[in-house]
């Protein structure tokens, strides 16, 4: 059962990490850090099939759901993320309503989609271990939206309603850029727009769900009602915490040459 899918059914906030280091190794350190779930970015994150697959197997024996992101909505891809045995995936840059149904359509077997059959050699099925995978697989499946541009949010409930749609994610960082803040997603104009979405996104019945690092921000939208909301990075919890303990013994921070790769 897809716990974290039952909970945003039930209205439940699930707490998320954002996991960017691509590397099974720190997947699975997060896993038993006490979150709900764990975001395989394979959008930002350099992450391929093999890489996402031993991150899956690394987190599999904690209490933890790792929802995987793909780079693009396109099918062939998502089949690729079912068949390693991903159940939660998070789609970027989704504009239309039409793309919505596509994606759907994307994760369901015949005659209900159009996703491959191949579960038969795929960790999905544990290798045709699992009974009836086939006709129960999209029973699990948790499919997430991401609304990040001014179209996609032109286009909110279109996006938000189509049966197989669990939730919506907005994306803090390319919705301040679409509208014209780019960096700057605390701008009051993005958070406007964030707010009403949110708002719009459970007055369709479906889950709000959006990555903040800034705590006051995360739990405003948790006030909200958004139920699937990331709160940090492994990227940035390594990053800060290293240049924190380097100035703590006096060395230099990261100065821009650094940070521009320079050194
Ligand atoms: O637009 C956003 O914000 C997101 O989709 C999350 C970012 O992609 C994440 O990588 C943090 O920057």
């Amino acid at each position: 059962m897809n716990r974290f899918k039952k909970a945003l059914g039930a209205g439940e906030a699930q707490i998320g990490l954002w996991q960017a280091l691509a590397n099974a190794y720190t997947a699975e350190i997060c896993a038993g850090a006490g979150f709900d779930w764990l975001l395989l970015d394979g959008e930002h994150g350099p992450n391929d099939i093999p890489l996402l697959l031993s991150q899956l197997q690394a987190v599999a024996a904690y209490p933890v759901e790792p929802v995987v992101r793909a780079p693009i909505g396109d099918a062939s891809l998502i089949k690729q993320y079912l068949d390693i045995g991903a159940r939660s995936l998070l789609i970027p840059m989704v504009e239309t309503g039409e793309q919505a149904k596509y994606l759907v359509q994307a994760t369901r077997y015949p005659p209900a989609g159009i996703r491959g059959v191949g579960s038969a050699i795929g960790r999905a099925s544990r290798w045709n271990r699992t009974p009836g995978y086939l006709h129960s697989a999209s029973d699990d499946l948790c499919l997430l939206l991401q609304v990040e541009t001014k179209l996609g949010l032109e286009n909110l409930l279109e996006i938000a309603v189509p049966d197989g749609v669990d939730g919506v994610f907005i994306g803090p960082s390319d919705l301040a850029a679409a509208l014209g803040h780019l960096g700057n997603p605390s701008h009051i104009e993005v958070q406007t727009a964030i707010e009403a979405a949110i708002g719009a996104i459970i007055g369709a019945g479906k889950a709000a769900g959006i990555l903040m690092a800034d705590a006051k921000l995360a739990k405003r939208y948790l006030e909200l009602g958004a139920t699937f909301v990331a709160v940090g990075t492994d990227v940035t919890l390594l990053a800060r915490g290293a240049e924190g303990l380097a100035r703590d013994f006096n060395r230099h921070e990261a100065s821009a040459d650094r940070a521009s790769g320079v050194y």
